[in-house]
């Protein structure tokens, strides 16, 4: 039995179109859509005016309603024909007539056809009341001549009233309220691009390739363990908790359909996107076929709308499809042939009296069956009203390991009773959670287990082991560090420690790293560059920066990546280590957060400024040309040091063949540029800095005063604003994040300051996920952090005040 061919496996460079009514979105997301897959924007509006000479409305009146429609549908197709790979194409209105959508029918078997739609309140507000039902029922029709959908969220402006750090948090520091919210449209910037690799198919790779051992780049199925956490249509529309409640409670998300509101597919839709931009994991996507509390439907009523239902599924492009390969040939066929990128977990479910036993042979040809059809995963699950001695099902997996030709799908593999799932053991992958406070007593599959009971399990038996992780290096005690992993790790049900130790030398590092239960360690002065030559495996981020902040110990049996990511958590002799660098990617977080559609970088004009030339410079600076940044300045106090640094940059982007943005009159191609004096005018060839990074250290490892560092009025001439993000929060409020508020406040509105415990918090989080490989709490963390800072301010306060009274 050959898996159907795929329909919806197109070719990654095929041409994307977005199509949907007057103000779903579609030219914002067009234009970050195209940013980001670093393609063409294509738009109708403009396509028609360059190839008729006159704007549709000159063209209107100018020959009249018949041959406008004529000529706007001639050009329509044209435009399609011409730009078959390599653009997104942002359709206008001439998507609602028949014609047009006849064309993109065509269109959509061999490129993508994304309808983007968004909560009717939005487009409203664009349109007459009198006009907005007629175009509403219109623009459903995008439904039927697209393959894909995607829900544009509305992004509320920010209530904080514009505080990028710590908003999330709740807690208030000196800054709060005073610093500029991240850029409304950031979201949607996350989601669609998020949307975009799914459908381009580039995103696990992206990933693997990016960091071999970041969370995402390790799929669910392949992990050593991982949980999903069940959430019901029902439950979710009227749960009394917050989604983001949700975060970090299992490994994916397995949402359940099992009730049918008006207006379900919308409604379906935009649950997908909410769980996308709260929780961020993989969706599996299941169509409950005999929902509880609905009506009972006939066989032929049920294929119907579960294959609709389906569809749905596989048109927002979830992760995983669950298909019950129970139910027949031709539904199954049907999800198989529209499948596209998602991945399919081919169910057996034995849900009554009488399942089937795992010693029974038709138990294998189920699991055959799956096989042959192409799922990703196989899920088998019994119901019992008695013992199922584990035994059994460790026989069953063993049988299959035995007698079946490899490549094997990964089982997920479990009994249950109405007591909910025998033991969270069962399966190793993918096994069914809730959230601890989750009232839900229609679902007898999450009633006992949550995440944190299952992890902590594995430590409890010995599967997995307590584990020390560390802060080195010679300033280490003011670290936020500990608080914040510790917090994750009682959070997360692991019982490692995480402590912060100050020390200096390479033998020191040694001795700590070579004990049996080592976990991780992050590292600061002056071990990030000092052990570089120590290391035979780095992350190649590390190696273009020179400099490594996150050690992991290399444990796996064999020299498979996969095998040393998998034995995180796990003691014994490690065989190597991985020096990785999160300095960076955390800069580029937070900057990506924070900066507005104005100020998107363009390589030929965007500036930046960095300031300082240690190695967080060196991280800032390969942030910012990761992020596409061609034209970087660095200021220094040495200039001899800044001028290595830049020389640094300017090789190693010579050698991969990355230019400046701009040539200048010498010929030079140099992406990185020194200024030599805070009096020097802005350099005229160049706009003024729209990204600006202080990278002073706030406790300098010679302990000498941090430099109080200001910009020069000159260079703070960005008519658009930009991005400050400062790196030291000793204090917090430095010279330069107090005078961007007073420049906010008097000259330029649109500057969004992002200051230190933003950025260390970040780092931590990142951290925590490379050392762990599990998903961080980053809200728990955030507030972790925020509020142990404030605390060590009152202690230092409190021993201040008691030195001064002596
Ligand atoms: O700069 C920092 C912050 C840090 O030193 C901390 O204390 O959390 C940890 C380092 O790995 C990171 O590079």
């Amino acid at each position: 039995m050959a898996p159907p061919k795929n329909e919806r496996a197109f070719e990654a460079n095929s041409s994307i179109v977005l199509v949907g009514c007057r103000g779903a979105g579609k030219r914002t997301l067009g234009f970050m859509g195209a940013l980001h897959l670093r393609r063409r924007l294509v738009t109708e509006e403009h396509y028609f005016e360059k190839t008729t000479g006159l704007s549709r409305g000159e063209y209107l009146a100018r020959h009249g309603r018949e041959a406008f429609a004529r000529q706007d549908i001639e050009v329509f197709k044209r435009m399609l024909d011409n730009n078959r790979t390599g653009c997104v194409i942002e359709c206008g209105m001439s998507s609602l007539t028949e014609e047009a959508q006849d064309a993109l029918r065509q269109y959509s078997s061999t490129n993508p056809i994304v309808y983007i739609h968004r909560e009717k309140e939005q487009i409203a507000r664009h349109l007459d009341a009198a006009d907005l039902q007629q175009l509403l029922k219109a623009d459903e029709r995008h439904r039927s001549c697209s393959n894909f959908e995607y829900y544009n969220l509305y992004d509320p402006p920010n209530k904080s009233g514009g505080h990028i750090s710590g908003a999330s948090s709740g807690a208030s520091t000196p800054l709060s309220g005073r610093q500029s919210g991240p850029s409304k449209l950031l979201s949607a910037r996350e989601d669609f691009t998020r949307f975009l690799d799914i459908v381009t198919g580039r995103g696990a790779t992206k990933a693997w390739l990016e960091s071999p051992f970041s969370v995402s780049s390790v799929p669910p199925e392949f992990r050593s363990y991982s949980y999903a956490l069940r959430l019901r249509l029902s439950y979710l529309m009227d749960m009394d908790m917050e989604l983001e409640d949700f975060e970090a409670r299992g490994d994916c998300v397995e949402f359940i359909i099992d009730h049918w509101p008006d207006d379900l597919m919308n409604v379906i839709a935009r649950q997908i996107a909410l769980l996308r931009r709260k929780l961020g994991v993989p969706i599996i996507y299941h169509v409950e076929e005999n929902p509880r509390g609905e009506r009972r439907r006939t066989p032929e009523e049920k294929n119907i709308m579960d294959t609709d239902l389906l569809e749905l599924g596989l048109r927002l492009g979830v992760d995983y499809i669950s298909l019950d390969l129970q139910r027949d040939d031709e539904f199954v066929d049907r999800v198989l042939r529209h499948r596209g990128r998602s991945k399919i977990i081919g169910n057996f479910w034995y849900m009554g009296f009488g399942a089937l036993s795992w010693q029974d042979d038709r138990q294998v040809e189920n699991y055959k069956r799956a096989q042959s059809l192409g799922c990703e995963v196989v899920r088998m699950v019994r119901f019992c009203t008695n013992d199922s001695p584990a035994e059994l099902l460790e026989g069953f997996k063993k049988r299959l390991q035995e007698t079946l030709p490899d490549p094997k799908p990964p089982l997920v593999a479990y009994d249950f009773s109405v007591l909910g799932v025998r033991t969270p053991l069962q399966s190793r992958i993918l096994n069914p959670v809730k959230h601890p406070d989750m009232e839900n007593e229609r679902d007898h599959l999450a009633t006992v287990s949550t995440y944190y009971h299952s992890y902590e399990l594995l430590f409890r038996q010995f599967l997995l082991d307590p584990l020390q992780f560390y802060v080195l290096g010679s300033h280490v005690s003011y670290s936020l560090s500990p608080a914040m992993h510790s917090a994750a790790y009682d959070f997360s049900g692991m019982p490692h420690t995480f402590q912060d130790v100050t020390c200096s030398t390479i033998d020191r590092l040694n001795q700590i790293c070579l004990s049996d239960s080592f976990g991780g360690a992050s590292l600061t002065a002056p071990f990030k560059v000092a052990i570089m030559p120590h290391l035979k495996v780095k992350s190649h981020h590390a190696t273009a920066i020179g400099a490594v902040n996150v050690l992991l110990p290399l444990r796996g049996k064999t020299s498979a990546i996969l095998d040393h990511a998998n034995s995180r958590n796990k003691a014994g002799p490690a065989r190597e280590f991985f020096g990785d660098n999160t300095d960076w990617s955390s800069i580029l977080t937070c900057l990506r957060r924070a900066i507005s559609p104005r100020n998107y970088v363009q390589p030929s004009k965007t500036t930046a400024l960095v300031i300082g030339a240690g190695g967080m410079a060196r991280a800032a600076i390969y942030a910012l040309i990761q992020l596409g940044c061609r034209n970087i300045f660095i200021y220094n106090r040495t200039v001899q040091n800044a001028n290595q640094v830049a020389k640094h940059f300017n090789d190693w982007a010579l050698a991969q063949g990355i230019t400046g943005g701009k040539q200048l009159s010498g010929g030079s191609h140099d992406i990185c540029r020194v200024l030599s004096s805070l009096s020097e005018p802005w350099p005229r060839a160049y706009q003024p800095p729209t990204m600006v990074i202080s990278c002073v250290p706030a406790v300098s490892a010679d302990g000498t005063a941090p430099a109080d560092f200001e910009m020069p009025l000159d260079w703070l001439r960005s008519p658009t604003g930009g991005v400050v993000v400062e790196l030291a929060y000793e204090p917090l409020v430095t010279p330069l994040v107090a005078q961007m508020h007073v420049v906010r406040d008097h000259m330029s509105p649109s500057w969004v300051v992002v200051d230190g415990l933003e950025v260390v918090a970040e780092m931590a989080i990142e951290a925590f996920e490379l050392m762990t490989g599990r998903m961080a709490p980053k809200r728990l963390m955030k507030e972790v952090c925020r509020k142990t800072w404030e605390q060590q301010q009152q202690q230092r306060q409190g021993s201040e005040m008691s030195m001064a009274s002596y």
